[in-house]
Protein backbone atom coordinates (compact mmCIF):
# COMPACT_ATOMS: atom_id res chain seq x y z
CA UNK A 1 0.00 0.00 0.00
CA UNK A 2 1.52 3.17 -1.16
CA UNK A 3 -0.79 6.30 -2.23
CA UNK A 4 -1.57 9.57 -1.54
CA UNK A 5 -4.19 11.01 1.07
CA UNK A 6 -4.16 14.80 0.25
CA UNK A 7 -0.68 15.88 1.65
CA UNK A 8 -0.20 12.55 3.60
CA UNK A 9 1.64 9.21 2.11
CA UNK A 10 -0.35 6.25 3.66
CA UNK A 11 2.13 2.88 3.38
CA UNK A 12 2.77 -0.02 4.88
CA UNK A 13 5.64 -1.87 5.94
CA UNK A 14 6.47 -5.31 6.63
CA UNK A 15 10.50 -4.95 8.97
CA UNK A 16 11.53 -8.49 9.38
CA UNK A 17 12.53 -7.77 12.59
CA UNK A 18 12.40 -10.24 14.81
CA UNK A 19 11.51 -7.66 17.55
CA UNK A 20 12.14 -8.99 20.98
CA UNK A 21 9.09 -7.89 23.17
CA UNK A 22 8.92 -7.41 27.35
CA UNK A 23 6.69 -9.99 27.62
CA UNK A 24 9.39 -12.55 26.05
CA UNK A 25 8.48 -13.47 22.94
CA UNK A 26 9.91 -12.40 19.08
CA UNK A 27 7.54 -10.92 16.95
CA UNK A 28 8.58 -11.66 13.08
CA UNK A 29 8.03 -9.65 10.59
CA UNK A 30 7.02 -6.53 12.38
CA UNK A 31 3.86 -4.97 10.09
CA UNK A 32 3.65 -1.17 10.53
CA UNK A 33 1.16 0.96 9.02
CA UNK A 34 2.15 4.43 8.80
CA UNK A 35 1.71 8.10 7.15
CA UNK A 36 3.91 10.94 6.63
CA UNK A 37 3.80 14.26 6.20
CA UNK A 38 6.12 17.05 4.31
CA UNK A 39 9.86 15.60 3.35
CA UNK A 40 13.26 14.80 5.21
CA UNK A 41 15.43 18.11 5.73
CA UNK A 42 19.22 16.90 3.94
CA UNK A 43 20.27 16.99 7.80
CA UNK A 44 17.42 14.81 9.03
CA UNK A 45 16.71 17.23 11.79
CA UNK A 46 13.39 17.89 11.45
CA UNK A 47 11.97 14.60 12.53
CA UNK A 48 8.86 14.73 14.44
CA UNK A 49 7.24 11.73 16.00
CA UNK A 50 3.66 12.04 16.41
CA UNK A 51 2.30 9.05 18.88
CA UNK A 52 -1.54 8.23 18.94
CA UNK A 53 -3.65 7.49 21.80
CA UNK A 54 -5.68 4.22 22.48
CA UNK A 55 -8.14 3.92 19.61
CA UNK A 56 -6.23 6.77 17.40
CA UNK A 57 -4.51 5.38 14.34
CA UNK A 58 -2.01 6.93 11.75
CA UNK A 59 -4.53 9.14 10.20
CA UNK A 60 -3.00 12.21 12.18
CA UNK A 61 -3.75 14.78 9.29
CA UNK A 62 -5.91 12.93 6.66
CA UNK A 63 -8.82 11.70 6.61
CA UNK A 64 -9.90 8.14 8.77
CA UNK A 65 -10.27 6.19 5.64
CA UNK A 66 -13.28 4.06 7.36
CA UNK A 67 -15.49 7.01 8.61
CA UNK A 68 -13.92 9.83 6.65
CA UNK A 69 -13.77 11.88 9.30
CA UNK A 70 -11.17 14.38 9.77
CA UNK A 71 -7.57 13.28 10.58
CA UNK A 72 -7.77 13.29 14.61
CA UNK A 73 -5.06 16.03 15.04
CA UNK A 74 -5.63 18.59 12.66
CA UNK A 75 -6.14 21.03 15.03
CA UNK A 76 -2.56 20.78 15.83
CA UNK A 77 -0.47 19.45 12.27
CA UNK A 78 -1.29 21.15 9.16
CA UNK A 79 0.06 23.73 7.22
CA UNK A 80 -0.10 27.06 9.34
CA UNK A 81 -0.20 24.98 13.15
CA UNK A 82 2.17 24.37 15.52
CA UNK A 83 3.39 20.96 13.72
CA UNK A 84 3.64 21.89 9.80
CA UNK A 85 4.71 19.68 7.15
CA UNK A 86 6.09 22.40 5.50
CA UNK A 87 8.81 22.89 7.90
CA UNK A 88 8.67 19.50 9.48
CA UNK A 89 9.13 15.74 8.36
CA UNK A 90 5.77 14.35 10.59
CA UNK A 91 5.54 10.59 10.94
CA UNK A 92 2.71 8.80 12.60
CA UNK A 93 2.43 5.34 13.00
CA UNK A 94 -0.62 2.58 14.39
CA UNK A 95 0.89 1.38 17.64
CA UNK A 96 1.82 -2.69 17.60
CA UNK A 97 -1.20 -4.33 18.91
CA UNK A 98 -3.72 -2.24 16.86
CA UNK A 99 -6.08 -2.77 13.77
CA UNK A 100 -4.92 -0.12 11.31
CA UNK A 101 -2.75 -2.25 9.58
CA UNK A 102 0.33 -2.76 11.72
CA UNK A 103 0.78 -6.36 14.00
CA UNK A 104 -1.57 -7.03 15.91
CA UNK A 105 -4.53 -9.98 16.87
CA UNK A 106 -6.51 -9.33 13.28
CA UNK A 107 -3.78 -9.20 11.35
CA UNK A 108 -2.50 -13.04 9.49
CA UNK A 109 -0.05 -14.93 11.84
CA UNK A 110 2.74 -16.10 9.30
CA UNK A 111 3.13 -19.70 11.24
CA UNK A 112 -0.55 -20.46 10.84
CA UNK A 113 -2.34 -18.64 8.26
CA UNK A 114 -4.58 -17.40 10.22
CA UNK A 115 -5.45 -14.09 12.35
CA UNK A 116 -3.32 -14.09 15.14
CA UNK A 117 -6.49 -13.56 17.61
CA UNK A 118 -5.23 -14.10 21.53
CA UNK A 119 -2.34 -15.45 19.79
CA UNK A 120 -0.85 -12.25 19.54
CA UNK A 121 2.05 -12.00 22.13
CA UNK A 122 1.08 -9.50 24.94
CA UNK A 123 2.67 -6.24 24.12
CA UNK A 124 3.89 -3.17 26.14
CA UNK A 125 4.32 0.47 25.57
CA UNK A 126 7.73 -0.04 25.19
CA UNK A 127 7.51 -2.92 22.94
CA UNK A 128 5.47 0.17 20.44
CA UNK A 129 8.08 2.49 20.92
CA UNK A 130 10.66 -0.44 20.10
CA UNK A 131 8.78 -1.05 17.10
CA UNK A 132 8.48 2.74 15.94
CA UNK A 133 12.06 2.65 16.22
CA UNK A 134 12.65 0.15 13.43
CA UNK A 135 10.39 2.04 11.47
CA UNK A 136 12.11 5.62 12.12
CA UNK A 137 16.16 3.00 10.73
CA UNK A 138 13.74 2.18 8.28
CA UNK A 139 13.02 5.45 6.90
CA UNK A 140 16.72 6.54 7.67
CA UNK A 141 15.44 8.64 10.59
CA UNK A 142 18.24 9.08 12.68
CA UNK A 143 16.92 11.57 15.43
CA UNK A 144 14.18 13.00 16.50
CA UNK A 145 13.31 17.17 16.40
CA UNK A 146 10.56 16.26 18.52
CA UNK A 147 7.78 13.43 20.12
CA UNK A 148 5.03 14.25 20.74
CA UNK A 149 1.67 12.57 21.81
CA UNK A 150 -1.80 13.07 24.14
CA UNK A 151 -2.65 10.40 26.47
CA UNK A 152 -1.05 7.07 25.25
CA UNK A 153 0.78 8.89 23.15
CA UNK A 154 2.03 10.42 26.30
CA UNK A 155 3.44 7.23 27.43
CA UNK A 156 5.11 6.86 24.13
CA UNK A 157 6.60 9.90 24.24
CA UNK A 158 8.10 9.51 27.49
CA UNK A 159 9.23 6.17 27.09
CA UNK A 160 11.06 6.99 23.64
CA UNK A 161 13.17 9.52 25.69
CA UNK A 162 13.74 6.50 28.21
CA UNK A 163 14.70 3.75 25.56
CA UNK A 164 16.20 5.91 22.82
CA UNK A 165 17.78 8.99 25.10
CA UNK A 166 20.13 9.97 22.07
CA UNK A 167 17.26 9.88 19.38
CA UNK A 168 15.77 12.69 21.14
CA UNK A 169 15.72 16.63 21.00
CA UNK A 170 12.14 17.30 22.47
CA UNK A 171 9.23 15.35 24.17
CA UNK A 172 5.76 16.82 24.33
CA UNK A 173 3.84 15.01 26.65
CA UNK A 174 -0.01 16.10 27.07
CA UNK A 175 -2.75 14.39 29.07
CA UNK A 176 -0.92 11.61 29.83
CA UNK A 177 0.84 9.98 33.20
CA UNK A 178 4.21 8.03 34.04
CA UNK A 179 2.12 4.60 35.14
CA UNK A 180 -1.63 3.54 35.25
CA UNK A 181 -3.15 4.03 38.39
CA UNK A 182 -5.26 1.60 40.06
CA UNK A 183 -8.75 3.45 38.95
CA UNK A 184 -7.33 3.28 35.46
CA UNK A 185 -6.77 -0.54 35.54
CA UNK A 186 -9.93 -0.74 37.00
CA UNK A 187 -11.93 0.87 34.10
CA UNK A 188 -9.84 -0.96 31.57
CA UNK A 189 -10.85 -4.71 33.44
CA UNK A 190 -14.58 -3.31 32.76
CA UNK A 191 -14.40 -3.10 29.41
CA UNK A 192 -12.01 -5.86 29.10
CA UNK A 193 -14.86 -8.20 31.10
CA UNK A 194 -17.64 -6.80 29.09
CA UNK A 195 -15.78 -7.71 25.23
CA UNK A 196 -14.91 -11.13 27.24
CA UNK A 197 -18.70 -11.71 28.55
CA UNK A 198 -19.93 -11.08 25.36
CA UNK A 199 -20.97 -15.08 23.49
CA UNK A 200 -19.31 -13.91 20.00
CA UNK A 201 -16.20 -13.12 21.54
CA UNK A 202 -15.93 -16.73 21.54
CA UNK A 203 -11.83 -16.81 23.33
CA UNK A 204 -11.00 -14.49 20.27
CA UNK A 205 -11.88 -16.00 17.31
CA UNK A 206 -14.48 -14.26 15.92
CA UNK A 207 -12.67 -13.41 13.11
CA UNK A 208 -13.56 -15.80 9.98
CA UNK A 209 -17.35 -15.40 10.17
CA UNK A 210 -16.99 -11.64 10.61
CA UNK A 211 -19.41 -11.51 13.55
CA UNK A 212 -17.26 -9.63 16.55
CA UNK A 213 -18.21 -9.03 19.74
CA UNK A 214 -19.76 -5.78 18.92
CA UNK A 215 -22.17 -5.21 22.02
CA UNK A 216 -19.50 -6.20 24.43
CA UNK A 217 -17.17 -3.87 22.49
CA UNK A 218 -19.39 -1.02 22.75
CA UNK A 219 -20.38 -1.58 26.28
CA UNK A 220 -16.43 -1.60 27.20
CA UNK A 221 -16.59 2.05 24.74
CA UNK A 222 -19.34 4.05 26.41
CA UNK A 223 -17.72 3.00 29.94
CA UNK A 224 -14.36 4.31 28.84
CA UNK A 225 -15.92 7.25 27.37
CA UNK A 226 -17.66 8.36 30.47
CA UNK A 227 -13.59 8.86 31.47
CA UNK A 228 -12.42 10.46 28.69
CA UNK A 229 -15.09 13.77 29.42
CA UNK A 230 -15.93 15.73 32.45
CA UNK A 231 -18.73 16.06 35.04
CA UNK A 232 -19.28 20.06 34.37
CA UNK A 233 -18.89 19.07 30.45
CA UNK A 234 -21.76 16.47 30.70
CA UNK A 235 -23.98 18.07 32.72
CA UNK A 236 -23.60 21.17 30.51
CA UNK A 237 -23.87 19.62 27.14
CA UNK A 238 -26.92 17.12 28.15
CA UNK A 239 -27.95 17.42 32.08
CA UNK A 240 -31.11 15.74 32.80
CA UNK A 241 -32.27 16.43 29.21
CA UNK A 242 -34.73 13.48 27.94
CA UNK A 243 -33.90 12.11 24.33
CA UNK A 244 -36.84 13.24 21.58
CA UNK A 245 -39.35 12.25 24.04
CA UNK A 246 -41.54 15.11 25.93
CA UNK A 247 -41.51 12.59 29.57
CA UNK A 248 -40.02 9.55 30.80
CA UNK A 249 -41.04 6.24 29.07
CA UNK A 250 -41.21 4.09 32.01
CA UNK A 251 -38.73 1.60 30.66
CA UNK A 252 -35.40 0.82 29.56
CA UNK A 253 -35.08 3.20 26.38
CA UNK A 254 -32.56 5.57 25.92
CA UNK A 255 -34.81 8.22 28.03
CA UNK A 256 -31.85 10.56 28.62
CA UNK A 257 -29.59 12.82 25.90
CA UNK A 258 -26.55 11.11 27.68
CA UNK A 259 -27.86 7.70 27.75
CA UNK A 260 -28.84 7.98 23.72
CA UNK A 261 -25.23 9.54 23.20
CA UNK A 262 -23.14 6.99 24.89
CA UNK A 263 -25.19 4.66 22.76
CA UNK A 264 -24.26 6.44 19.73
CA UNK A 265 -20.37 6.46 21.07
CA UNK A 266 -20.19 2.89 21.63
CA UNK A 267 -21.86 1.58 18.23
CA UNK A 268 -19.71 4.10 16.19
CA UNK A 269 -16.85 2.97 17.66
CA UNK A 270 -16.94 -1.02 16.73
CA UNK A 271 -17.39 0.22 13.07
CA UNK A 272 -13.47 1.25 13.51
CA UNK A 273 -12.35 -0.66 16.15
CA UNK A 274 -11.19 -4.67 16.60
CA UNK A 275 -11.75 -5.82 20.19
CA UNK A 276 -8.88 -7.80 20.71
CA UNK A 277 -6.99 -5.49 19.84
CA UNK A 278 -8.78 -3.38 22.45
CA UNK A 279 -8.06 -6.02 25.06
CA UNK A 280 -4.09 -5.60 23.92
CA UNK A 281 -3.98 -1.99 23.79
CA UNK A 282 -5.74 -1.40 27.24
CA UNK A 283 -3.51 -4.17 28.32
CA UNK A 284 -0.12 -2.21 27.36
CA UNK A 285 -1.73 0.94 28.86
CA UNK A 286 -2.19 -1.16 32.25
CA UNK A 287 1.39 -2.54 32.47
CA UNK A 288 2.64 0.58 31.97
CA UNK A 289 4.81 1.80 34.69
CA UNK A 290 7.84 3.96 33.94
CA UNK A 291 9.51 3.88 37.05
CA UNK A 292 8.72 0.34 37.78
CA UNK A 293 10.87 -0.25 34.62
CA UNK A 294 14.24 1.83 35.91
CA UNK A 295 14.89 0.25 39.36
CA UNK A 296 11.43 1.81 40.83
CA UNK A 297 12.87 5.50 40.50
CA UNK A 298 11.52 7.87 38.18
CA UNK A 299 13.94 10.12 37.27
CA UNK A 300 16.28 7.27 36.68
CA UNK A 301 14.20 6.96 32.92
CA UNK A 302 15.42 10.41 32.43
CA UNK A 303 19.01 10.57 33.15
CA UNK A 304 20.81 9.45 29.71
CA UNK A 305 20.14 12.44 26.53
CA UNK A 306 19.66 15.73 26.35
CA UNK A 307 16.02 15.86 25.47
CA UNK A 308 14.25 19.24 26.70
CA UNK A 309 10.37 18.02 27.89
CA UNK A 310 7.05 19.98 27.78
CA UNK A 311 4.11 18.51 29.66
CA UNK A 312 0.71 19.47 29.22
CA UNK A 313 -2.18 18.67 31.80
CA UNK A 314 -6.23 19.78 32.11
CA UNK A 315 -7.69 20.69 34.69
CA UNK A 316 -10.83 18.93 34.24
CA UNK A 317 -8.88 15.29 33.42
CA UNK A 318 -9.98 13.51 36.62
CA UNK A 319 -8.10 10.23 34.36
CA UNK A 320 -4.64 11.72 33.86
CA UNK A 321 -4.77 14.25 36.70
CA UNK A 322 -2.74 17.22 36.82
CA UNK A 323 -1.11 15.53 39.71
CA UNK A 324 0.53 12.69 37.37
CA UNK A 325 2.43 15.36 35.17
CA UNK A 326 3.38 16.78 38.45
CA UNK A 327 5.12 13.69 39.51
CA UNK A 328 6.84 13.56 35.93
CA UNK A 329 8.13 16.79 36.26
CA UNK A 330 9.83 16.43 39.67
CA UNK A 331 11.06 13.49 38.23
CA UNK A 332 12.24 15.46 35.14
CA UNK A 333 13.95 18.46 37.82
CA UNK A 334 15.74 15.35 39.83
CA UNK A 335 17.12 14.28 36.52
CA UNK A 336 18.12 17.37 35.84
CA UNK A 337 16.18 17.81 32.45
CA UNK A 338 14.81 20.78 31.13
CA UNK A 339 11.18 21.08 31.27
CA UNK A 340 8.20 23.74 30.79
CA UNK A 341 4.69 22.60 32.35
CA UNK A 342 1.33 24.16 32.23
CA UNK A 343 -2.02 23.31 33.39
CA UNK A 344 -4.21 24.37 30.97
CA UNK A 345 -8.51 25.23 31.62
CA UNK A 346 -10.95 23.43 30.01
CA UNK A 347 -14.57 22.28 30.67
CA UNK A 348 -14.21 19.30 28.45
CA UNK A 349 -11.79 16.75 30.60
CA UNK A 350 -9.38 14.50 29.42
CA UNK A 351 -10.36 14.36 25.52
CA UNK A 352 -9.61 18.24 25.85
CA UNK A 353 -6.21 17.15 24.00
CA UNK A 354 -8.07 16.49 21.17
CA UNK A 355 -10.41 19.41 20.87
CA UNK A 356 -9.81 23.12 19.89
CA UNK A 357 -7.16 24.07 22.34
CA UNK A 358 -5.84 27.34 21.22
CA UNK A 359 -3.80 27.66 24.27
CA UNK A 360 -2.28 24.18 23.86
CA UNK A 361 -1.74 25.20 20.42
CA UNK A 362 0.80 28.29 21.65
CA UNK A 363 2.66 26.47 24.30
CA UNK A 364 3.90 23.59 21.89
CA UNK A 365 4.65 25.39 18.98
CA UNK A 366 6.45 28.24 21.63
CA UNK A 367 8.09 25.04 23.19
CA UNK A 368 9.10 23.59 19.46
CA UNK A 369 9.97 26.54 17.51
CA UNK A 370 10.81 29.00 20.53
CA UNK A 371 13.57 26.41 21.96
CA UNK A 372 11.68 27.62 25.74
C1 LIG B 1 -5.48 10.01 19.24
C2 LIG B 1 -6.79 9.62 19.32
O1 LIG B 1 -7.13 9.43 20.39
S1 LIG B 1 -7.76 9.43 18.02
C3 LIG B 1 -9.19 8.72 18.62
C4 LIG B 1 -9.93 9.71 19.35
N1 LIG B 1 -11.26 9.73 18.88
C5 LIG B 1 -12.19 9.42 19.69
O2 LIG B 1 -11.93 9.12 20.82
C6 LIG B 1 -13.58 9.46 19.10
C7 LIG B 1 -14.63 9.49 20.15
N2 LIG B 1 -14.37 10.58 20.98
C8 LIG B 1 -15.04 11.73 20.85
O3 LIG B 1 -15.97 11.91 20.11
C9 LIG B 1 -14.44 12.78 21.67
O4 LIG B 1 -15.38 13.26 22.58
C10 LIG B 1 -13.84 13.88 20.84
C11 LIG B 1 -13.08 14.76 21.79
C12 LIG B 1 -12.82 13.27 19.90
C13 LIG B 1 -14.87 14.65 20.01
O5 LIG B 1 -15.60 15.49 20.82
P1 LIG B 1 -16.79 16.40 20.23
O6 LIG B 1 -16.41 16.96 18.92
O7 LIG B 1 -17.18 17.31 21.33
O8 LIG B 1 -17.92 15.36 19.91
P2 LIG B 1 -19.02 14.78 20.89
O9 LIG B 1 -18.42 14.17 22.08
O10 LIG B 1 -20.06 15.84 21.13
O11 LIG B 1 -19.68 13.64 20.00
C14 LIG B 1 -20.28 13.95 18.79
C15 LIG B 1 -21.08 12.76 18.31
O12 LIG B 1 -22.08 12.42 19.27
C16 LIG B 1 -23.35 12.43 18.62
N3 LIG B 1 -24.35 12.87 19.58
C17 LIG B 1 -24.39 14.04 20.25
N4 LIG B 1 -25.49 14.08 21.02
C18 LIG B 1 -26.15 12.91 20.87
C19 LIG B 1 -27.35 12.36 21.40
N5 LIG B 1 -28.11 13.03 22.27
N6 LIG B 1 -27.73 11.14 20.97
C20 LIG B 1 -26.99 10.44 20.08
N7 LIG B 1 -25.82 10.92 19.54
C21 LIG B 1 -25.42 12.14 19.93
C22 LIG B 1 -23.20 13.41 17.48
O13 LIG B 1 -24.18 13.19 16.49
C23 LIG B 1 -21.80 13.07 17.01
O14 LIG B 1 -21.85 11.88 16.24
P3 LIG B 1 -20.73 11.54 15.13
O15 LIG B 1 -19.41 11.60 15.85
O16 LIG B 1 -21.08 10.17 14.67
O17 LIG B 1 -20.85 12.58 14.09
N1 LIG C 1 -10.44 9.29 23.34
C1 LIG C 1 -9.08 8.93 23.08
C2 LIG C 1 -8.22 9.09 24.25
C3 LIG C 1 -8.16 7.93 25.18
O1 LIG C 1 -7.07 8.05 26.02
C4 LIG C 1 -9.00 7.57 22.46
O2 LIG C 1 -10.03 6.93 22.34
O3 LIG C 1 -7.93 7.16 22.04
Amino acid sequence: MNHDRRFGLARQVALPGPLRLDGGALLSPVEIAYETYGTLAPDGGNAVLICHALTGDQHVASPHPRTGKPGWWTRLVGPGKPIDPARDFVICSNVLGSCMGSSGPALTNPATGRPYAMGFPVITIRDMVRAQGLLLDHLGVVTLKAVVGGSMGGMQALSWAATFPHRVRACVVIASTARHSAQNIAFHEVGRQSIMADPKWRGGDYYADQDPPAAGLAVARMAAHITYLSEAGLTEKFGRKLQARDAKGFGFDADFQVESYLRHQGLSFVDRFDANSYLYITRALDYFDLAEEHGGLLANAFRAGQARFCLVSFDTDWLYPTLESRHIVQALNAAGRPVSFVELSSPYGHDAFLLEAPEMNRVIHGFLEGGA
